[in-house]
């Protein structure tokens, strides 16, 4: 009968009431998050009380942290950043959110949209404490001592054609300009290829696998947004599909070539294995060697083709841009901190013969300026500037003396902890002699800043590469410099600075800009090599 009433309304009356019960709607929502949610009493921007749109936003401009060092200056050390998130910007809650396997916290919604597109969860985006605690066992392997030793050929190898790639082809300074953030990016991608399938892309030196080594970034840009929208569960299925790579256009349609690639790998792979029961393929120390036919001891637990598809692209990936954006970071602090660069290139000089000395060991230990030039570069632009979204579980949590109910999602911004004064004298300055003792620097001072550093996170969760990652930049380092020297190109001086006509925060000439995306957005700087005179 009521609907039979419903049918005789006019269509204007139907749409008026619709909108007026709309309105009714979004009023008592708003009246609920700004007085009555139970996050009400933390400081925060209003619209950040009333919805998550202007966080998605941010995600989507690559500038979440930079509004976070805003946020926290302006509010302190908890921020309400959405209407059920806040974000921490203090040594003890970074510690007590990403530190302990107990903390009552597991990774956010976001992570299950990142790479379910390959088919399953990886060890990264996997949300389950037990299942992650299986697959991080299973990839551990590959991640020991002796699985990087007999991998380090390969790594210095990669480097050593690198180099001569950019290699002077005069005594003086060469006239071609490279910008490290192109050159990076490839080098990233040929040591992960290397690593982790035992192939070599070669696309330092050419074209044809390049847009995959390209892809990565942009499709990780694209995933981090659309990760973030409220809706994010209905786009899950959508993800492989042909409307998702018109909407996403070459980043995804680039990435979906790379899971394709990775699933084809994990196939041949898989073949091997069969055959090599009976003798006939020799060993393999490349990582996906290691997980292919792995089983979990404690568990049972066996990956899947769909898991090994994942953990192959999620190797991949996590593993090549991060070196790669934090060596760009590291060659712009350095070329743009001339002192800094002749310290470390003095040490390197000294501590080696030649370059073919230069590999893991106490020589390369010896260099500890070169390693606080990686530390402070770390510091000034971590690989994952913004939050590591992690969820409060059943029984709600304490962080810093607050009580969290089940369900509000917490974090704290690398980029904003590491430009805290309270932890960090100077903090926008590039000073790697923070972290070496001396007359002015005293054991405690390193310590207190090692409380609030985390480029690799911490804990359970923390970087499984972390090991392997400062070998690689140890080894990159050492090895450019070995050979070269440096300097800004004079032509595209202020490649990759920030300037007083970007937003604020981005005015600083001397800091590297990162556009965040579970990752950062780079470009240059742009750099001339000579022949190490
Ligand atoms: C400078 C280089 C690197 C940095 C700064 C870095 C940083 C990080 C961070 C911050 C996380 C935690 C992400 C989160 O909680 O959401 C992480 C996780 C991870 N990283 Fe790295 N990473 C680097 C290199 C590598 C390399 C070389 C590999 C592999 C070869 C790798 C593999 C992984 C994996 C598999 C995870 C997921 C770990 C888990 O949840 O169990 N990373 N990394």
């Amino acid at each position: 009968m009521a609907l039979l009433k419903l049918q005789m309304l006019p269509v204007s009356q139907v749409l008026l009431g619709g909108f007026l019960a709309l309105i009714c709607y979004l009023s008592v929502l708003s009246i609920y998050r700004i007085f009555l949610h139970p996050l009400a009493k933390y400081p925060g921007p209003i619209q950040y009380k009333l919805s998550e749109w202007p966080l998605l936003w941010q995600a989507y401009k690559g500038n979440r942290h930079i509004r976070h060092v805003r946020d926290h200056g302006k509010y302190g050390s908890i921020v309400r950043i959405a209407p059920n998130a806040l974000s921490f910007n203090t040594a003890s809650a970074l510690n007590a959110i990403y530190g302990p396997r107990s903390a009552n916290v597991k990774k956010g919604e976001w992570y299950k949209t990142f790479d379910v597109a390959a088919g399953s969860y990886s060890s990264f985006t996997e949300t389950d404490k037990d299942i992650h605690a299986a697959k991080r066992r299973v990839l551990s392997p590959a991640f020991s001592v002796e699985s990087q030793k007999l991998n380090e050929p390969v790594i210095i190898d990669m480097i050593e054609r690198f180099c001569d790639t950019i290699k002077p082809t005069t005594d003086d300074w060469d006239s071609t300009s490279w910008n490290i953030t192109d050159v990076a990016t490839h080098l990233g991608f040929d040591i992960m290829g290397g690593l982790v399938l035992g192939c070599d892309f070669c696309s330092v030196q050419e074209e044809t696998n390049r847009h995959l080594a390209d892809s990565v970034l942009p499709a990780s840009k694209f995933l981090y947004w659309v990760s973030y929208l409220p809706m994010a569960v209905l786009i899950r299925p959508l993800l492989r599909t042909k409307l998702f790579e018109i909407l996403g256009g070459k980043p995804v349609v680039d990435n979906n070539r790379l899971i394709d690639y990775a699933s084809r790998q994990v196939q041949l792979r898989s073949q091997d294995r069969k055959h090599s029961e009976h003798g006939s393929i020799p060993d393999r120390f490349d990582y996906l060697s290691r997980i292919v036919g792995a089983q979990d001891k404690k568990t049972g637990w066996r990956p899947t083709q769909a898991d090994l598809n994942t953990e192959t692209l999620n190797l991949i990936n996590a593993g090549a841009d991060p070196y790669s954006g934090s060596l760009a970071a590291l060659i712009f602090y350095l070329v743009h901190n001339i002192g800094c660069l002749q310290k470390a290139t003095v040490e390197v000089r000294t501590a080696f013969a030649s370059s073919n000395e230069i590999y893991s060991g106490s020589k390369l230990n010896s260099c500890v300026y070169l390693y606080a030039c990686i530390e402070e570069s770390l510091r000034r632009a971590a690989p994952v500037p913004s939050h590591m979204p992690r969820v409060v579980m059943s029984g709600g949590m304490e962080i810093d003396g607050h009580l969290l109910p089940e369900g509000t999602v917490v974090g704290v911004s690398a980029y904003s902890i590491h430009h805290s004064p309270t932890h960090f004298s100077d903090p926008w300055s590039f000073k790697p002699e923070r972290w070496m003792e001396s007359d002015v620097v005293t054991p405690e001072d390193i310590s207190h800043a090692r409380t609030a550093f985390n480029p690799f996170s911490l804990g359970t969760r923390g970087c499984i590469g972390k090991s392997v990652a400062y070998l690689q930049l140890k080894l990159t380092l050492a090895h450019v410099i070995y050979r070269y020297d440096l300097r800004v190109a004079p032509e595209d001086p202020k490649r990759g600075c920030g300037e007083s006509s970007m937003e604020q925060g981005r005015e600083r000439e001397d800091e590297f800009q990162l556009w965040d995306s579970f990752g950062f957005g780079r470009d240059g700087p742009v750099v001339q090599f000579r022949k190490a005179q």
